[in-house]
């Protein structure tokens, strides 16, 4: 297991490029299974949910090639198989996007209940009575969804759940109504630009799909899918983190292959608490500068669904704003309990109290290296962004988290001057850290 040595201090400079994103790529790679057709993908993160869902789809008769770095081609050559197995899709979320496609084009399915980050309460309860509206048999057995269906049929179907739409579950009742008989409304659809990305993706094919973007979707169904090639769009919470590392460090970094429309929110919190950003248009490429120039203002946020922050940042902004010149208050509305890297920060000398639904975190404060260990993906680049931040040397492990979701961040970290080491996990090979020094020394 790989864990990683930040010294922190160094003020980030560069250019970075950002990746595909992981939240686009997943639930596209698992919408191929609606055709036969060849399908080209580009701009597909090396991360390690896109090898597990390649697994994944193998199992499930789809050939999978890596045709270039961030290039996978994939073809369905087996119709036979159906069953997802929990060794595979306790590993990641996005594995529940199978569901969907299975079930409207094979006309049964069985996967297991999905894993992915440990962040909360995290029902399929939509996803299941979207596909019951459409036509589908569902019964839930032994930690596993069985679904069958002859034919979905289109239908009309609310995904508003207590705290706003669903994400994979939009994905997935999306992705099986372009095959169902007749026209399908989806209400209460979740805004993401990873569901707007996969509409364009399933047009691409043939689908039929309008309103992606808005919270009403229209499917009107097709008969069969074509194959075809597309680009993912870039992946916007990987470049918001390499933002808010550039600001906590004190740095200046220009991030390209990035969607500033997709970051509005983010951009304006970052802008009030006194952070410089600058987007700038040079022919067809548009880069965003970010910098941190002064000590960052107080800031008091919620995490809520797009066009909202993203939940998927709240944890990495928690660390910046450890060093703002006042008090902040966070809360996550799509994730109420999404708080579990407070405690590692706090090792790091973070002053952070949980109050109410969220939490306070004292401003004002130099963090100073330690070894945390991380609890998800997020977490884990929080951790990351505070111990480029800190003072010392931290040692943050169960790596694997970030890995998960982010393409060699520590890579592209050190390009940018960040002190980033990765290392096996060992104690020996930390330096500075070999319990039995002193006996080496005497
Ligand atoms: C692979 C992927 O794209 N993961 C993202 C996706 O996760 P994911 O799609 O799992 O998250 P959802 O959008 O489904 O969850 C949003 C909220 O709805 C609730 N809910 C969800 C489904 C359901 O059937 N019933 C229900 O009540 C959840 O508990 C949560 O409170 O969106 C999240 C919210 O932006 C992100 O943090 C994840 O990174
Ligand atoms: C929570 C996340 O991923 P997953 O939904 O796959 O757990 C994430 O990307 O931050």
């Amino acid at each position: 297991m790989d864990m990683l040595v930040i010294r922190g201090g160094q003020p980030l400079r560069g250019t970075v490029r950002t990746s595909g994103a992981k939240n686009a790529a997943l639930p596209i790679m698992a919408a191929c299974l609606l055709t036969d057709g060849p399908v080209r993908l580009s701009e597909v993160p090396k991360l390690a949910d896109v090898d597990s869902l390649s697994q994944l789809l193998r199992l499930l008769g789809v050939d999978v090639e890596a045709t270039g770095p961030q290039e996978l081609s994939l073809r369905v050559i087996d119709r036979q198989h159906f069953t997802a197995p929990y060794d595979l899709v306790r590993k990641m979320r996005a594995s529940i996007c199978v569901l969907g496609p299975l079930v409207a084009r094979r006309g049964r399915a069985k996967v297991s209940l999905p894993g992915g980050c440990n962040i909360g309460h995290r029902p399929i309860d939509l996803h299941l009575r979207g596909l019951e509206a459409l036509g589908a048999q569902i019964r839930v057995e032994g930690g596993y969804v069985e679904a069958s269906a002859r034919r979905l049929r289109g239908a009309t179907i609310s995904l508003a759940g207590p705290c706003g739409s669903t994400v994979t579950g939009t994905a997935n009742i999306m992705a099986a109504a372009v095959l169902a008989s007749g026209v399908t409304t989806i209400t209460s659809a979740a805004l993401e630009p990873e569901i707007v990305d996969l509409a364009e993706f399933l047009n691409g094919l043939g689908a039929q799909i309008t309103g992606q973007g808005t919270p009403e979707i229209r499917i009107e169904g097709v008969a069969a899918l074509s194959g075809g090639k597309y680009s993912v769009i870039p992946d916007r919470i990987e470049a918001a983190t390499l933002m808010i590392a550039a600001i906590a460090t004190r740095g200046e970094v220009t991030i390209t292959n990035i969607q500033p429309t997709h970051l509005e929110s983010v951009i304006h919190l970052l802008r009030e608490a006194g952070a410089d950003i600058e987007i700038e248009q040079s022919g067809e490429e548009t880069r965003v500068v970010a910098a941190g120039r002064r000590m960052l203002r107080p800031i008091e946020f919620s995490a809520t669904p797009y066009p909202g922050v993203p939940t998927d940042l709240q944890a990495q902004l928690t660390a910046l704003l450890t060093a703002a010149a006042g008090d902040s208050t966070v809360t996550d509305a799509v994730f109420p309990n999404r708080f579990m890297h407070v405690s590692e920060l706090c090792r790091m000398g973070a002053r952070i109290e949980h109050r109410g639904d969220g939490v306070v975190i004292r401003g004002r404060n130099r963090l100073s290296g330690a070894s945390v260990m991380a609890s998800d993906l997020r977490a884990s680049a929080a951790l990351a962004v505070a111990a480029l931040a800190a003072e010392g040397q931290s040692v943050i492990r169960r790596v694997y988290h970030l890995d998960r979701g982010y393409e060699r961040l520590d890579l592209k970290l050190q390009s940018l001057g960040g002190q980033v080491e990765r290392i096996l996990d060992s104690p020996d090979s930390i330096p500075g850290s070999d319990p039995t020094a002193f006996l080496k020394a005497a």
